[in-house]
């Protein structure tokens, strides 16, 4: 199983799970029209080719150009530019997803056609599944790494237009950010009033200009043909003509007229030339106590897109052999990991996968279990409970470890969602591991295990890059709603521990309040001993002055995986 993203978006706060399949295939073409254009090549909103004000097909009425006023976004964007953390933001949205109150009401519509009957689609199949990826992507909350491949093999892409599809989406979902201060700057409105299609056309021409080699030609006729097939010809002027004032500058020079001033504002200057938001960018130079060149690398190697990583499972596979198999490298670190290069494709039908002797896994979850395992234990060591096992990737390596270790070792997992708990079943089947679905804040079984592991849900920011959107969905008061589930989690690891015996505390995150923060005042709270959590990850550099663990894609190639470790008294 997979909690790298590469496939599953199983990033263990809960949002990154399999019910986003339903999000499948029809992106892009909605309902709404673009009441109110102003056609006719001008970029101003005011001007153009008379259509302006039309009401469109009675939808919208009043509206302007490919966009629209007011409509209850209530996201926090209204001021178009200002404020990087508010850009992107939903919280209304956040809300209503955690109540459980179904798919909320999204801020823009999806733009439509205005008239006629519906042509075929442009003759230009990557760029128009990577537009179809990207809408899915902000209209309904679709998570780009699933999306995506559904889309390909739907529409049967493959080869060199699944990877420029491939570059487009996850590149353009990664910059958004970026992408939307540059546009903004071109259109003297905010982009709120922009059509959701529209705008993610100029999402995808902006990026081609800005960050591939595609010529500049390219990048806009193919961006408003796209939009002109989606949203009718009267948007097609306006994307063309701010299309062509983004491509009056390359990146860099976009960045030196819009990022805030280096000297007075480091972390806001370098959000932005790392296309983050500020506040997590804040939470990384927190966490590295750094705010200066370590910082930036740190950001930029979370902007660039990741190897995939396997897991040879123990006792079925050795790493020599997946990476003879699969053509990869054997890991740096984890014994059992093996790197493929970035963009390495569809893996779940490749044979060592189908046949369960391998699985998707970043090294970074593989040595955190392995710590959990290596920690010593005074006395017996036969009882190991994982308390946050969905979808059950590193249930699936306390098992195979369980099943070779000498001593007859039982593992139990709990989780609390039904299908998450389903997909741990799945992965641990024929491992001495128990599923148990349940609350793991009071999962009702028997204390004194040996060792318990806590993979608390959490933000997600250790593993952005796996995750091409999540960085401008997340919010930062994601984290304070998280915190308290993890305290009140790690509680009940120590009631469930016995003295002796290990907890622990896994997050893939670097913010200091989940991490750090959440790990030592549970410790403290518990009366527990903490343990030198870098004694094991063996061979592995800049592990920092301990006793816990922060590892980080810049410094170990792995997503940036918290670990800490406690020994019971
Ligand atoms: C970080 S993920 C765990 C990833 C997993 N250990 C793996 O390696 O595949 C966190 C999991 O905790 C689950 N969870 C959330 N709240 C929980 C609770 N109160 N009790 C048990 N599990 C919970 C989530 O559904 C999610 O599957």
């Amino acid at each position: 199983m997979s909690d790298d993203g590469t496939g599953r978006g199983d990033d263990g706060s809960n949002h990154g799970d399999r019910g986003d399949h339903s999000n499948r295939g029809n992106g892009g073409n909605g309902n709404g029209g673009n009441g109110g254009t102003n056609g006719g090549g001008t970029n101003d909103g005011k001007s153009g080719g008379g259509k302006s004000g039309d009401g469109g097909n009675g939808h919208r009425s009043g509206k302007h150009v490919g966009g629209r006023q007011g409509g209850g976004r209530g996201d926090g964007r209204g001021g178009g530019r200002g404020g990087r953390g508010g850009r992107g933001a939903r919280p209304q949205d956040d809300r209503q997803r955690r109540q459980g109150g179904g798919r909320p009401e999204r801020g823009r519509r999806p733009a439509t056609r205005k008239e006629g009957p519906r042509k075929p689609p442009v003759d230009d199949p990557a760029r128009r599944v990577a537009f179809d990826a990207l809408q899915a992507v902000s209209e309904r909350d679709a998570y780009a790494n699933l999306i995506l491949p559904e889309l390909l093999r739907e529409r049967r892409i493959s080869g060199r237009d699944a990877a420029l599809a491939t570059e487009l989406t996850y590149g353009t979902a990664r910059a958004t950010g970026l992408l939307d201060e540059i546009i903004a700057s071109c259109v003297d409105r905010p982009l709120s009033d922009v059509d959701g299609a529209v705008l993610d056309g100029l999402r995808l021409g902006a990026y081609q200009l800005l960050r591939t080699r595609i010529p500049p030609h390219a990048a806009v006729d193919s961006a408003v043909e796209i939009v002109r097939d989606v949203a009718g010809s009267h948007v097609a002027g306006f994307v063309n003509a701010v299309l062509r004032k983004v491509s009056d500058q390359d990146e860099q020079a976009w960045v030196t007229q819009l990022a805030p001033d280096a000297e007075t504002d480091r972390i806001g200057n370098l959000a932005m030339r790392t296309s983050h938001p500020r506040w997590i960018a804040r939470a990384f130079a927190e966490a590295l106590g750094d705010t200066g060149d370590e910082l930036e690398t740190a950001l930029r190697a979370d902007d660039a897109r990741p190897e995939v990583h396997l897991l040879a499972r123990p006792g079925e596979i050795s790493a020599d052999e997946l990476a003879a198999v699969t053509g990869g490298d054997v890991a740096p670190y984890s014994p059992y990991g093996v790197h493929l290069p970035a963009g390495s494709g569809d893996l779940a039908a490749s044979e060592p996968l189908a046949e369960h002797l391998a699985a998707v896994q970043d090294e970074g979850s593989q040595l955190v279990t392995l710590a959990a395992v290596g920690a010593p234990v005074d006395g017996s060591d036969a009882r190991w409970l994982d308390l946050c096992a969905g979808p059950g990737g590193k249930a699936t390596l306390l098992g195979c470890l369980a099943a070779t270790a000498e001593h007859e070792v039982a593992v139990d997992a709990v989780e609390v969602a039904d299908h998450r708990a389903r997909l741990v079943e799945h992965a641990v089947s024929g491992l001495p591991v128990t599923v148990h679905r349940g609350d793991g804040r009071d999962p009702g079984l028997d204390g004194g295990y040996d060792r318990v592991l806590v993979d608390a849900p959490c933000s997600g920011l250790g593993a952005l890059r796996r995750r091409p959107e999540s960085r401008w969905r997340r919010q930062q008061s994601d984290v304070a709603d998280l915190t308290k589930l993890q305290a009140e989690l790690l509680e009940s690891a120590f009631r469930l521990v016995r003295p002796g015996g290990i907890v622990a505390y896994v997050v893939c995150s670097p913010h200091l309040a989940e991490a750090e923060g959440a790990f030592t005042t549970a410790v403290r709270r518990a009366g527990a001993e903490p343990v030198d959590a870098r004694e094991f990850f063996p061979g592995m550099p800049l592990l920092g002055d301990g006793p816990t663990v922060q590892l980080w894609p810049h410094r170990h190639g792995t997503d940036a995986m918290f670990c800490g470790l406690a020994r019971a008294t």
